[in-house]
């Protein structure tokens, strides 16, 4: 509706009418413009009112952004030539200088001032919106100025297409009303900024209702989500929270909307990343929300995974904000939305910390329960293991099947309180680095070691991160790094307040919680098994004990009588009261049967030892072969037929005394290794590694002249001097006849007693023919010819004795063996064969097998029948 005036200059007078109806237009439009408060019923008041009077095509009003020196538009025409245009959004967002010479103009302007646009357009430093609206046709433009308080807020621009637009009765209008237009943008900028704040106060009154509720992350998620859909209905949003080491994030909650594909980073292991990634940090050390473009922050070099991943998802700009809990930073919140509104974001942050901090509080108290409920169970496992093959099983069954954790080693300190040894491993899990592992395995660590000392001195173990610990070249780690997984636990074992070993666990992630439960459980458990162990061991030396013991009680009768009391044995007497007491090794010698065990176990009852049994060990009853593990034991499995471990003599009589009859045999190796262990005073088993010391008293005998059998090379002179520390020589029964008597009465009592018979008294004629016989068996002969002859005995005098004839002796093959007693006979066909042997027992080509019986066998009866070298010798 053009007007007539403004369509015709010339027509100048207006009517009466014509004026009467202008000003009732206007007075209206004032009245109603300062009761607008919306947007729209603005500009509709403005254009419905204004263009039944004046002409103009088009108009904007835009508002004065003091801070920055710039303006902007505020109120859009909805006929706006320029909405057709690509760049329009571009022109309605932008902030345009104010310090430009056509803006300078307009705000100098005392009264609405009016340009040609062809003239101002393309002035170098004017707005771009000039030359736009001259493209769409418009040419000439009125700009009025809208003040506030005194100062200008803003502009209404006016656009028309007639360059000849816009006549000083219409600048009055405009003057006149610009007042009221201004307090209706006033009212607008006010009605907006009290809308804002309301709705605001409702999205965060709603939240906090929301947040009240929520306990789990999901619904934490939802609380988010749907607050954010008042805020940007088509924006996404992620929380990544601060992991337990404290330097890297991850996804915590997310919603994405339904344009963003694929959910596929959360919990995927790429998903986390460093905080320190040029963007977290960020983040996290800014009080207020920062907004990022995506792409700039990937060229800026960021590679962070999840960054990345918004990017495929087409997000563009993220606001980020840190969540916090007091003075602890919980994670960030990241929102797919343009606009910062500070006050906003942060009472959202300061919601969704606090439930944040909520769900983390309570997952803590679950995850706690969870676990103090699977150590119970683990304690129960634990309790009922009595052997290592227990604890492996219920190790397995913990670690590898609940809690994803392999053991790679324990390790258990050896007695010496310095070495470790093996005590579990896996050994499949090493399985394709078999020699590496089985080289670091047999390594013989210590705990000077520095892996080991580390993890020992440390309060709750140490965490070795395999990727760090192969660039530093530590040997394991190429081990470690075999199993796949990133980390190696190593914890220290304790039993109180004493470290027993170390455990070395293989995981990913395991709690602190946890780690120490389980290590003190795992603790006890080897506690356990080592008392069990122990135990057994003690059991297994008791058995052997007894079993000794008894076998002993059926050999010996009474140690403590020695029977004779003539010149020679007095001086024995007398050697005895002075070497008992002491610990000194006793070298007993003398021919065979003259009692030489006898005087070595009254040595030892006379000695502190007595409460302890006397070991014995007859060094030529044994094959070579066996001397060895007899005198120190073996380990399981150290040689053919060692189906078990075995404690050797030396140990048997450790805090004891040791005696070592026939000490004359032993074979060169066993010489060696006897020399050693008297030398040093601690031995090895046969195929152990441990040292083990003993405390024995050593008493060695023999009826060798071993000064000789030094000089013919076959007794070590430096053992033999280790044993000759304190000799005692026992007199031959043949020099000693005064005692055969006294003798001979002990033994016919003694025989009497086991047969039931009561001899009382034995012959003179006997008692002589004893003391004129020579005794090359010595006692031992003696006895045994009184207990043959008491069963021949009938009545209650010992009348006859039957002695060997030494004539006949030396020729068995001949007709004399006819009529005489069996004994006698076997004993002369042994020393026959022995001569034939040249004196070799056992062994090929030895008197043993010619006589088809063990060797063990043939010694026995070698004893028992008196038979000495100089019988087979001679
Ligand atoms: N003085 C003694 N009083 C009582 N019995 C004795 C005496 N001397 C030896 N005997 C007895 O003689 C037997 C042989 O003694 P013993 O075994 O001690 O001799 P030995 O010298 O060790 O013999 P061998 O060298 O053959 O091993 C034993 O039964 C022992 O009790």
């Amino acid at each position: 509706m053009k007007r007539v005036k403004n369509m015709d200059p010339g027509f100048s007078v207006p009517s009466l009418a014509m004026l009467e109806q202008e000003r009732r237009i206007l007075s209206e439009l004032g009245n109603d413009i300062t009761g607008v408060w919306d947007k729209n019923d603005l500009i509709t008041l403005f254009s419905k009112r204004i263009k039944s009077l004046f002409y103009f095509t088009h108009t904007i009003i835009t508002l004065i952004d003091r801070e920055d020196e710039t303006y902007a538009a505020f109120l859009l025409d909805h006929e706006s030539p320029l909405r057709s245009r690509g760049d329009y959004p571009e022109l309605v967002s932008t902030h345009f200088s104010l310090n430009e010479p056509f803006m300078q103009t307009a705000l100098q302007a005392a009264e609405p001032i009016s340009f040609l646009l062809e003239d101002v357009m393309d002035q170098p430093q004017n707005p771009a919106f000039l030359r736009a609206n001259y493209e769409r046709g418009a040419r000439k433009l009125l700009m009025t100025k809208l003040m506030n308080a005194g100062k200008p807020m803003g502009f209404i621009h006016l656009y028309s297409d007639q360059p000849d637009s816009f006549s000083e009765e219409f600048r009055d209008v405009m003057k006149g009303i610009a007042p009221q237009l201004a307090s209706a943008v006033s009212n607008i900028i006010k009605n907006e900024e009290i809308f804002k704040k309301e709705q605001e106060k409702s999205v965060l009154l709603d939240l906090s209702n929301d947040i009240a509720t929520v306990r789990t992350k999901a619904e934490l998620a939802l609380a988010v989500s749907t607050v954010l859909r008042k805020i940007n209905p088509q924006g996404g949003f992620v929380i990544r929270s601060i992991n337990e080491d404290g330097t890297t994030t991850g996804p915590y909650v997310y919603g994405l909307n339904q344009t963003n594909g694929p959910e596929r980073l959360i919990g995927s292991d790429e998903a986390t990343c460093p905080i320190n990634d040029g963007l977290q940090d960020r983040v996290l050390n800014s009080p207020i929300p920062l907004l990022f473009n995506i792409d700039r922050e990937i060229q800026r070099g960021i590679t962070s995974a999840y960054l990345r991943y918004w990017q495929t998802i087409g997000f563009k700009e993220i606001v980020g904000i840190r969540l916090r809990n007091g003075d602890t930073d919980l994670g960030i919140l990241f929102l797919d939305i343009r606009e910062i509104n500070i006050r906003l974001l942060q009472g959202l942050c300061s919601q969704v910390s606090v439930a944040m901090a909520n769900i983390i509080a309570s997952e803590q108290i679950i995850k706690k329960q969870d676990e103090q409920a699977f150590l119970l169970d683990f304690s129960s496992d634990i309790a009922r293991v009595r052997t290592k093959s227990d604890l492996q099983a219920a190790i397995s069954r913990v670690l590898d099947k609940i809690l994803q954790t392999k053991l790679s080693m324990i390790r258990v300190i050896d007695e010496d309180d310095r070495h470790l040894s093996p005590f579990m491993y896996d050994e499949e899990l090493f399985a394709h680095t078999k020699a590496h592992f089985a080289e670091l395995r047999d390594n013989r660590v210590t705990v000077d070691d520095v892996y080991t000392a580390e993890v020992l001195s440390s309060e709750d173990g140490i965490i070795f991160n395999i990727e760090e610990e192969l660039k530093s070249g530590n040997n394991y780690a190429k081990l470690w790094e075999t199993t796949g997984l990133k980390n190696v636990y190593g914890m220290p074992l304790r039993v109180g307040n004493k470290n027993i070993g170390t455990i070395w666990l293989l995981a990913d992630r395991l709690s602190k919680l946890m780690l120490k439960g389980i290590c003190a459980q795992i603790s006890t458990a080897i506690a356990n098994i080592q008392a069990n162990e122990k135990l057994l061991a003690y059991k297994k030396q008791l058995e052997v004990e007894n079993d000794y013991l008894k076998e002993q009680i059926k050999t010996i009768y009474n140690f403590t009588e020695i029977i004779g009391n003539g010149e020679q044995m007095q001086k024995v007497y007398r050697l005895l009261s002075l070497v008992s007491e002491s610990n000194t090794t006793v070298l007993i010698l003398g021919e065979t049967g003259t009692g030489k065990e006898l005087i070595a176990r009254a040595i030892h009852n006379a000695s502190p030892r007595h409460q302890k049994l006397m070991v014995k060990v007859n060094c030529a009853a044994l094959p070579a072969n066996l001397i060895e593990s007899e005198l120190f034991g073996h380990e399981r499995g150290s040689f053919t037929g060692a189906i078990d471990r075995r404690i050797g003599k030396f140990e048997l009589a450790n805090n004891s005394t040791l005696f070592l009859d026939e000490v004359g045999e032993l074979p060169p190796e066993a010489q060696a290794k006897l020399l050693r262990v008297i030398q040093e005073r601690e031995l090895e088993r046969l195929g152990g590694k441990q040292t083990i010391k003993v405390d024995v008293r050593l008493i060695a005998a023999t009826n060798r002249n071993l000064e000789e059998e030094v000089k013919a090379g076959r007794f070590r002179a430096d053992l033999y001097f280790r044993l000759n520390v304190f000799p005692v020589s026992l007199p031959a029964l043949r020099e000693r006849p005064e005692d055969i008597e006294a003798l001979t009465h002990f033994f016919v009592q003694k025989y009497s007693r086991n047969t039931g018979r009561k001899i009382r008294k034995v012959a003179p004629k006997v008692l002589q023919q004893l003391r004129s016989y020579t005794w090359p068996g010595n006692v031992r002969e003696l006895e045994h010819l009184i207990e043959r002859s008491i069963l021949l005995t009938t009545g209650d005098v010992l009348q006859e004795v039957h002695l060997p004839q030494n004539t006949t002796i030396d020729q068995p093959g001949s007709t004399h063996l006819l009529n005489r007693p069996l004994e006698e006979v076997e004993r002369s066909y042994i020393i026959e064969i022995l001569k034939r042997c040249s004196g070799k027992i056992s062994g090929v080509g030895g008197a043993a097998e010619i006589l088809q019986i063990p060797g063990n066998t043939l010694h026995s009866k070698i004893k028992k029948l008196g038979i000495t070298k100089s019988d087979y010798f001679s």
